[in-house]
């Protein structure tokens, strides 16, 4: 069994650009902690727990591989999962400083990742790259180009899941 988390997903500049796929390597709770006057505590950090799942690595490095075979543009990294989309870039700055190396930004995986952690199933998190991570500019968000990339992978991932 395995769970597999996709969907459209923001992209760090220079990590993961718009139109191009990320198969993560760690899906990672980014702003799941407390603010403090000397900056941020994750949940590791506060001791309630953790912020990190791994991904299947076997799966993911296959995926990625079969995937760049295929000619489409994908990278690794660690897929950020956050409450409210990035809109700035002193966020996206932030971000990188917790987690430095964020490739793609979305709202679910972590999420789904515990769940399956939680049952003992290995998890995947896939996001085809609709927008950067930085300054909000709904205008330049790329949600066709991202669909199509993630149909076009999902052929691939069905191949590799069943192979
Ligand atoms: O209009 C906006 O500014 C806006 C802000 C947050 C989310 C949305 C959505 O409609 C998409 C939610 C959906 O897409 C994923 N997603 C795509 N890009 C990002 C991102 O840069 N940061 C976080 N999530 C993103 C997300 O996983 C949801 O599935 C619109």
């Amino acid at each position: 069994m395995l769970v597999i988390s996709a969907g459209i997903g923001g992209g760090f500049p220079g990590r993961a650009d718009v139109g191009s796929l990320v198969v993560a390597d760690a899906m990672v709770a980014a702003d799941l902690g407390s603010q403090t006057p000397d900056g941020f505590l994750s949940v590791d950090e506060l001791g309630f727990g953790s912020s990190i799942v791994a991904a299947d690595a076997e799966l993911a490095a296959r995926l990625r591989h079969e995937l760049q075979r295929a000619g489409l543009a994908v990278s690794g990294g660690t897929a950020v999962t956050v409450s409210t989309a990035t809109g700035t870039a002193e966020t996206a700055a932030e971000l990188l400083r917790r987690v430095p190396d964020a490739a793609a930004e979305g709202m679910e995986g972590f999420g789904v990742a515990t769940a399956a952690q939680q049952f003992g199933v290995p998890a995947l998190e896939l996001r085809a790259i609709s927008n950067a991570v930085g300054p909000r500019d709904r205008d330049a968000w790329r949600i066709k180009d991202a669909l199509d990339a993630l149909q076009a992978a999902s052929s691939i991932l069905r191949e590799v899941i069943t192979s």
